[in-house]
């Protein structure tokens, strides 16, 4: 078996609240990068406007790889952006990756004001959501490549999304058998 669960997806689609809520009910740690990389530089949009996003990028790399080597089967939500790297994405075969779908509607009501996400608000003047919709066009076909298993947007709670992924591991593993 692969030893980590790895969610991906778009912001807002539910990585950190789905993963924890995982975590509590496969009695694995849940690790989040983004939780990760702010405890260790504190708050993403002030280190964007430090070092910028390409430093972002490196230092996102390293945590990633670092998480993803955990010493027991964790839960781990990825950054959203963290599968541009291709470094990442070639750890990422190693183990079971969940796709987290949301639609641009969803992501509206939940990506708020957008403050906490430079990615949607630096160089640009447009509303959070257009450049949320740029962004998903952009990545969807790497997240689609990786995962293992796609949690659809019509998957409405987070419960839900739980009870798929465990039954979807469930399947996995009798498949292998
Ligand atoms: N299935 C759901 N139904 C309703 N609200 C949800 C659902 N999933 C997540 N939320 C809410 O949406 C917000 C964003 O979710 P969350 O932070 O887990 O997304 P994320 O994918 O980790 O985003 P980011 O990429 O910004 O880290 C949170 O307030 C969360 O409580
Ligand atoms: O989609 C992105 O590029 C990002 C998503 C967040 O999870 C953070 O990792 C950061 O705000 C960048
Ligand atoms: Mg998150």
């Amino acid at each position: 078996m692969p030893s980590n669960i790895v969610l991906i997806g778009p912001m807002g689609s539910g990585k950190s609240s789905v993963g924890a809520a995982l975590a509590r009910r496969l009695s694995r740690p849940h690790v989040d990068t983004d939780h990760f990389f702010v405890a260790r530089h504190g708050p993403i949009p002030r280190y964007f406007a430090t070092y910028g996003e390409q430093a972002f990028r490196a230092e996102e790399e390293r945590i990633v790889a670092e998480l993803l080597d955990a010493p027991r089967p964790s839960v781990i939500s990825l950054g959203g952006g963290s599968v541009t790297s291709a470094a990442t994405r070639s750890l990422l075969t190693e183990h079971f990756v969940v796709m987290l779908d949301v639609t641009a509607a969803q992501a509206e009501l939940r990506i708020g004001d957008a403050a906490t996400r430079p990615v949607l608000t630096e160089g640009t003047d447009d509303p959070p959501i257009e450049r949320w919709k740029r962004i998903y066009a952009e990545r969807e076909p790497l997240y689609r490549q990786l995962a293992d298993l796609v949690v659809s947007a019509e998957e409405a709670s987070i419960e839900d999304r739980v009870d798929t992924i465990v039954e979807a591991m469930r399947k996995g593993r009798a498949e292998q058998v």
